[in-house]
């Protein structure tokens, strides 16, 4: 079996809920709900900046960014493809560096994300056909002369695939892999809601205690206005469900124009303990 079931209660729950969350809202939207968080994870800083309600054209990357810790990490290593894993065998060679791992359905743009993380082109594969990627791929970000190596993993899109071919390998990844410092959950902003592929993945990373981040993807082609609802109602629906390990901040990305790249880059470094957990994005 892959997936266990969704539990219809537990959605029909986490949709009739609808509190309040307080709304803050940068690159990065977290709400207001105290939760302890995972072990093994450190909390984000969010930065904040102010907010303008206009169209996508104001979700721009920032220049700032060229200084920040995630700049200097990311410019100081090399991203390596290091193998694709169909049975947990094929990974478990792996040097045991902190791992961070792309989640979601099927042409959310995992591989694309990741692409854009680990500033090389070419080096993950994409595609517009949905089902692309159909193992763990396995990347790594090392420097020869700096400490701190860390790997990345693409995986394939649920969704897609049957839930039995989909599933089993995955949950063994997702329970076993000591190494998981972070589940980062794609959700495709036009979207706008979670779906039941989601609903089930949360429902296992509750289960196997795997924190997870969720990431807006291809707000390229939002209006930020809308943004700030989506987070608020994606972010209620997954804590409704995955209530231990849900981060309470949604980081919001765009591969194409590259928004919130630097925003994603430094919270993985974050879980990975690689920068302290106060300093800010920009500097
Ligand atoms: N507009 C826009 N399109 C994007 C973005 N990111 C990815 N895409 C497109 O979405 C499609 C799917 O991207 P992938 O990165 O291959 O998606 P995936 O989630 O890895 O897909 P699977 O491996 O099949 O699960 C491609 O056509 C990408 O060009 C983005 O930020 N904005
Ligand atoms: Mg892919």
């Amino acid at each position: 079996m892959l997936i266990a079931a969704i539990s219809r209660q537990c959605r029909a729950a986490a949709l009739a809920r609808s509190a309040n969350v307080g709304c803050h809202y940068s690159h990065t939207y977290s709400h207001s709900h105290p939760r302890p968080l995972a072990a093994g994870t450190t909390e984000a800083a969010s930065e904040s900046s102010s907010t303008s309600n206009n169209s996508a054209d104001d979700l721009k990357p920032s220049s700032a960014s060229h200084s920040g810790p995630a700049f200097r990490y990311f410019s100081k290593r090399d991203a390596k493809f290091v193998l694709s894993a169909t049975k947990p065998e094929h990974y478990k060679r792996i040097p045991p560096n902190p791992e961070v791992t792309f989640a979601g359905r099927s042409n959310v743009g995992k591989s694309s994300l990741l692409s854009a993380v680990l500033r090389s082109q070419g080096l993950v594969k994409t595609s517009k056909k949905p089902g692309h990627t159909s193992a763990l791929n396995f990347f790594s970000l090392t420097s020869g002369s700096c400490p701190g190596a860390i790997s990345l993993v693409d995986m394939p899109g649920y969704g897609y695939r049957s839930r039995d071919e989909w599933g089993g390998f995955i949950m063994k990844y997702l329970s076993t892999r000591k190494e998981l410092r972070r589940v980062f959950l794609l959700i495709e902003a036009k979207v706008g809601e979670l779906k039941a592929t989601d609903l089930s993945f949360l429902e296992l990373a509750e289960q196997y205690k795997a924190p997870v981040q969720i990431v807006l993807t291809k707000t390229d082609k939002m209006k930020r206005a809308d943004l700030d609802s989506i987070c608020k109602t994606i972010t209620q629906s997954a804590t409704d469900i995955a209530p231990s390990v849900v981060q309470p901040t949604v980081i919001c990305c765009s591969s194409r124009t590259k928004i919130g790249i630097d925003d994603l880059q430094l919270e993985l470094l974050r879980v990975c303990d690689l920068v302290p957990s106060g300093e800010p994005a920009k500097k």
